[in-house]
Order: C-alpha cells, then structure tokens, then sequence
C-alpha cells in the first residue's frame, strides 16, 4: 500500500529523542509509524489521495505563487498581508482538494489553497477508512470532513529587501516594531496561525496536553523545536492595541513559534499554541483573539480551584516568589504579623534588592512600616502550614480561621485565578459555546488516553494517532508519553491541610455552582470533593466579596481582568 519511497515524504516530529520516525505516505495519505512493530499505520483517515495528482491552480513546485484576496474581516492583517507577504502557496502540501462543479469540470477535484482569506476553509475531505470506528482503538469515527479550522497560513515574500521592520513601517502601524523584526531569513516561510488555543488554567495539565498534541503527526505546537522552556506564546495577552496585532504578531508570535520548516510542512496540517493565562484575559483582549482567529478552538482544562491554587501556590514558592513577614516584630501591627505573601513574577534582582522589593509591597498594601529583616524567603516545597496561612490571610485581612476568605485588593491570583465562571463567560461572548472544550484535569488524570482522544476525535475531529503505544504510568500515577521530559521534576510537596481544602471550597463555591452551566454537575462532583453544604442543592452562598482597589502591580499589561499585582503570565512556567 505505501508504494514508493518517491511519494512518500518522511516526516520527523515526535519525541525529543527520536524514537518516533513518522512517514506520511503521499500515496495514501497516511502517517505511519515505522519504528513500531512493523510499518504500522497509525492514522486510518487517509485522505483522499487516489485522486490526488498533486495539481494546483496556480504552479507547480511552489516557484511561483498566488497572492489571494482578503474576503472580509481581519483588517488588522490585511494591511500587511496583502501588501507583504502573500498567501497560502499552492504547493500540495499546504492545499486541499475540491471536488465538483466549483469553477471546475463536473466531478473533477482540483487542489485550491487552504485558506483563501482568513475567513473561508474549505473542509479537507477525508475518507473514513473505519468508519463505525468509534471503538476502534486506531481511527477516528467522525471527522468527515475534519472539524478544525485549517488556519491561516502565509509565506512572507521571498524578496530580500523583505525585512519585518520595513514591512512593518510601510504598514504605518505605530512604533511597535521590535528589535528582533528586521530578519530577511524569514523570508519564505510557511507560517500558520493557530487552528486552535489551549487557554488554562494555568496549573490545570496544560502542558502536559500541549506536549501530547505536540506529538500528533499532524499538529505542530508553537515553540516546536525553537523555543524552549514552557513554550508559551503569551501572544494575545501582551498585545495592548490593535494596532499592535500586526507587528507583534508577525515578530513574535509567527515568527517565533508557527512557522513550518520545508521538512514537517508536508505532514503538518495544523498548528495550536497554549499560554494558560488566556483564559482570564479581558474582554477586549479576547475581542482581539476573535478578530485573528475567528473560527479557532479552545481547549480549557479546569481543575478543582482548591488543588490549582495549592499547586500554584507551591509553583510560587518554587520560584522564590513566596515571603513570610516574621512573627516576631513588636513593631509590626498584627494582622502582617506571620503573613505569608506571594509575589508577583515581576520581582526582579537579587537578595537584597527582591527582599527590599517585598517590604515596599508589604509596607504599601499593608500601611505598614516593615523593615528588611522582617521578611523572609520560603524554600519549595512550602508547607501546608504556610498555604494555610497564606490562605486564612485572606480573610478579611487577618488571621481568622472562622472568617470568610474575601478578595482584597491584595488577595492574590493564587486564589483568583480558580473563579472560572466569570472568565468563561467572557469568552462565550466572544466565541461559539462549540468551539470551546472544558475538559476537568482530575478526569484526565484518571483517563489521559480518554481524554486526548476526546479533543483528538471529538472536539478537533482529526484522527487518532497511536499514542497508546508510547504511554506510560509514572511515580506519581500519571500516564505520560515515554521519553518525554516530564514537568515533575521538582520535588512534590505534601496534601494540603483539610481545613484548608474546606475554605477553599467554600470559598468557591459560588463560582462552581455557575460553573455547572459549562461543565456536568456530575463530572465536577465525581472529581471535585466539595464540602456537603455543595451547590448542586443551591444551598448557601458563600462570602466572597469582589472588592475594586488599586493593588500593586508593577506589571500591568492591562489584559487581564484581575490585574491585582501578582504574576499575570509565567513563561517559565
Ligand atoms: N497527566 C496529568 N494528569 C493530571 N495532572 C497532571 C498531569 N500531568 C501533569 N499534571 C499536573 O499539572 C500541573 C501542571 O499544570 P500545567 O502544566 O498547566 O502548569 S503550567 O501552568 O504550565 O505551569 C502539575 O500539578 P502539581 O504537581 O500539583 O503542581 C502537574 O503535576
């Protein structure tokens, strides 16, 4: 069945290692794993290519090229798209197929780009070789055609007097061209936006989905092979203008992490980025995400609020941002008193320059006149003891294990970023409820292989790949893929206390409960352990207040809807 070496391209994505050697045959249009036990197909939706000659509408060899016409939306993009680069070009790889009467003889199939504009894909079709295969542990059941968007994709022209910045400046948009725009060797290049956005939360397994999908034959995750650490593009939470989508986009968005090198285009279908504080983002912000990629998916993980804080809480301390105010000092007035504070990620320098940073803090948020012996750093693994603090010191500001925990101007983003209602509801004004997959990440714990297959066939509806092969348990009972660098390399700390796990869902139990509208009360009550008073019987609201105030916040992108001054982003994360 895979003829010949001439039509088939090899592909090597996969594992750091190389372990995988995937070979997308041209033939039949399947990616196969050859390093598993014999040339073992993985991928059964073959596309249709019986009845691909590789012809184009416009050349051949991908010499010469066709500049397409923006069909409407994304003028942020068109200044420049049209005037600098070019579109999709008409090689196979980057086109598909259709059939029929389109401007075509009856029945004759044709290659068209993949994009034609920003707003109109056309499907890819597919050919279901199982097509009852929902339980077949090797093909995908529904995609025909795929349900995911194929993208934008451009080549940026291969003039050499095309360099970003004065594209950028022919453009006239603003002053934000950034140092490292003006770079011909880009030229070229085949450059997709992402089909779709892993969003949150951050501490929800993200990166674990991003690396499981970064090994799908088809997928290419920004940052690939160029960037390394998390990998996270923080795209559209550092744009402040739409203005700015141009040119930061182009420089350090595209440029950086989605471009496809001449090896993996062939293979490569579709790219995706994750950066998890999107999910929070405010609404202009997720207006500009909608205006770039109008029809992208959204994969959202939520964990229980309580573990995501505790762990974020224990990333925070791992990164040395995590300070207590000793008890000792009569000087101090009580309630800063044994304090355990989290600093934002944009506390800088050393010792002596981040301990005087945390006084100002403490002295400002608190009215307080601390001094630099007063503070301490926590080492990681924080105590349970030291979240329990840092938690009860939410509560109305004071250490009160019977009062409710209320959001400050100073409560951190440990605790607010596990109000997920509100920030999905935010996004739902923006996007389709069906482009959005809420996935919970204790169910992914449970059930990895169940879950990537769910966004895999259900959500992204593009076939299986062989991932079951490659899985593993490790120490701490997750399944990961073999060979993969594991994020679990630092020591893992010890089970909050109880009572602390109780405030906290106390605490956000009101949000769950709106929560309820996204995501089955049954799957959160399996996974979620919610004290008895839960919300599914509609029993008691909590507490919580919101509370506007100017917190310190030294880092203010302006993009997040809770900008109270802890770290808003973490790219290394
Ligand atoms: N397979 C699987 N199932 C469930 N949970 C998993 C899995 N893999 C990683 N993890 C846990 O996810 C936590 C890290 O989440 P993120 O990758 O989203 O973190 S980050 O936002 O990118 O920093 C981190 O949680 P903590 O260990 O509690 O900190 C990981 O242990």
């Amino acid at each position: 069945m895979h003829k010949s070496s001439t039509t088939a391209t090899v592909v090597r994505t996969m594992m750091r290692k190389k372990r995988w050697t995937w070979v997308w045959c041209g033939w039949c249009g399947s990616a196969v794993c050859h390093r598993c036990a014999g040339l073992r197909t993985v991928l059964l939706a073959a596309v249709l290519i019986t009845t691909l000659p590789l012809r184009s509408t416009g050349s051949e060899g991908g010499s010469e090229r066709t500049t397409f016409e923006l069909v409407g939306g994304q003028a942020a993009l068109a200044a420049w798209t049209t005037s600098e680069v070019e579109m999709v070009p008409t090689d196979a790889s980057l086109c598909e197929m259709s059939s029929g009467n389109n401007g075509g003889g009856e029945g004759e199939t044709r290659m068209v780009p993949r994009y034609s504009g920003g707003i109109r894909i056309s499907p890819r079709p597919v050919v279901v070789v199982a097509p009852e295969a929902k339980a077949s542990p090797e093909a995908c059941g529904v995609p025909s055609p795929f349900k995911l968007d194929a993208g934008v994709c451009i080549r940026l022209a291969e003039s050499p007097s095309l360099e970003l910045r004065s594209s950028h400046t022919a453009t006239g948009h603003g002053s934000s061209s950034n140092s490292n725009t003006s770079n011909s060797s880009i030229s070229g290049e085949v450059m997709c936006l992402p089909s779709f956005l892993i969003i949150g939360v951050m501490k929800g397994g993200t990166a674990e989905v991003q690396s499981w999908l970064g090994q799908h034959p088809l997928l290419h995750r920004w940052g690939g092979a160029w960037i390394s650490g998390s990998g996270e593009a923080h795209y559209f939470d550092k744009v402040d203008s739409d203005a700015n989508l141009q040119a930061t986009w182009l420089s350090n968005y595209l440029r950086r992490g989605l471009a496809l090198n001449a090896t993996e285009s062939p293979a490569i279908t579709y790219t995706f980025e994750k950066t998890p504080s999107y999910v929070f983002m405010r609404e202009e912000a997720i207006a500009r995400v909608r205006r770039v990629l109008p029809s992208a998916k959204l994969i959202l993980l939520l964990r229980s609020p309580a573990a995501r804080a505790y762990s974020h809480f224990q990333h925070n301390c791992f990164k040395r941002r995590v300070w207590k105010v000793s008890n000792a000092s009569a000087h101090l007035p009580a309630h800063i008193r044994g304090r355990v504070i989290s600093m934002p990620s944009t506390l800088r320098g050393k010792n002596k320059r981040r301990r005087e940073s945390v006084v100002r803090f403490v002295n400002k948020a608190f009215q307080a006149h601390a001094e630099v012996g007063d503070v301490q750093l926590l080492h990681h693994p924080c105590s349970a003891r030291d979240f329990d603090v840092f938690v009860r010191m939410q509560a109305n500001g004071a250490v009160d294990e019977s009062a409710a925990i209320t959001m400050t101007p100073t409560n951190s983003m440990v605790l607010r970023r596990g109000l997920y209602a509100a920030a999905i509801r935010r996004w739902l004004q923006h996007f389709d409820r069906s482009q959005l997959l809420i996935l919970l990440t204790e169910a992914m714990q449970a059930d990895m292989l169940a879950t990537i297959d769910t966004i895999l066939c259900d959500f992204l509806g593009i076939p299986r790949a062989d991932y079951a092969t490659h899985a593993r348990t490790n120490e701490r009972g997750f399944t990961v893929l073999e060979e993969m660098q594991s994020k679990s390399g630092k020591p893992h700390y010890g089970p909050m206390l109880l009572s602390t796990h109780h405030s906290l869902l106390r605490f956000y139990e009101e949000d769950i409960r709106e929560l309820f509208a996204y995501v089955h009360a049954h799957d959160i009550l399996k996974y979620w352990e919610l004290p008895e008073r839960s919300a599914v019987d509609g029993g008691g609201g909590n507490e919580r207040k919101e509370e506007d105030g100017e917190g310190y916040n030294d880092d203010d992108e302006g993009n997040y809807d809770d900008d109270y001054g802890e770290e808003d982003d973490d790219d290394d994360a």
